[in-house]
């Protein structure tokens, strides 16, 4: 998968280079490229935005950088690429949608930052490639930088050949069809006994059977605890799959 991104702050994006993703960068799994916004700015203070048409506050970012910027990042011969813009108003990121998205082979990120980017981008955009408008949550950041960072990570471990076997993303507790979207239980590591607290024995039974019992009955807590409009989904599920099968 290529993944370019579009930013004022290449810099932010330094994590891109560690761990997990920085080892599939380098095994030819992942071509990540950055690229400065201000590259594409024709006056001697790289200006990026301006006072937004109709008032109100800050500031709103110019077309023509990012015109040119995806032009000369998205507009070669070919397949184009999907345009993804984080932004507070997008639609909901899930893993359902990163697993969709880890099957493009080409993502082009743009960063936005002040009061958003001037609607006649994602506009002219959408004339020569798929845009999606993607919120990771409820809350207001500085800039779209940090929720690049959250859908490439999300995206990215999807690819095969990311995850060594031991983190295998199958387990993970919004992965389709594994623990049907329950939160994850409590899980645990050597030593058995520490600062006066105990393993549950059951996990060190040896009984599969009891173990996996348990661990769903911890997810249903957890579940029940923190997101218990997941349990609602999970019941009004089941109903429907068993009003399906009479
Ligand atoms: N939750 C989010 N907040 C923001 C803020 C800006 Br500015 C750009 C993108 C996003 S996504």
């Amino acid at each position: 998968m290529r993944i370019d991104i579009i930013t004022i702050f290449p810099d932010y994006f330094a994590p891109l280079e560690l761990s997990l993703i920085g080892k599939a960068r380098a095994a030819g799994i992942l071509d990540i490229r950055l690229h400065d916004l201000r590259s594409w700015t024709r006056d001697r203070h790289n200006t990026v935005d301006d006072t937004p048409y109709g008032g109100g506050p800050g500031m709103v970012m110019k077309p023509q950088p990012w015109g040119e910027a995806l032009d000369a990042v998205a507009g070669g011969a070919g397949a184009p690429p999907r345009l993804v813009l984080p932004t507070p108003s997008g639609t909901p990121f899930t893993q359902e949608r990163a697993k969709r998205l880890s099957d493009e082979p080409w993502l082009v990120f743009a960063c936005g930052r002040y009061e958003g980017i001037d609607a006649r981008v994602v506009a002219d955009a959408e004339r020569r490639m798929p845009v999606e408008e993607l919120s990771i949550g409820d809350y207001v950041l500085a800039g779209g930088e940090s929720a690049t960072l959250v859908i490439v990570e999300t995206v990215s471990r999807l690819l095969p050949g990311v995850l060594g076997n031991a983190e295998s993303a199958v387990q993970d507790s919004f992965a389709a069809g594994a623990m049907e979207h329950l939160l994850e239980g409590p899980v645990y590591t050597k030593p058995a006994h520490w600062r006066d607290q105990e393993v549950p024995p059951v996990l060190l039974s040896g009984d599969h059977g009891a173990v996996d019992r348990w661990r769903r009955h911890e997810a249903l807590r957890k579940t029940a605890r923190n997101r218990p409009e997941l349990l609602r989904e999970l019941a009004a599920r089941r109903l429907h799959e068993l009003e399906r099968s009479d």
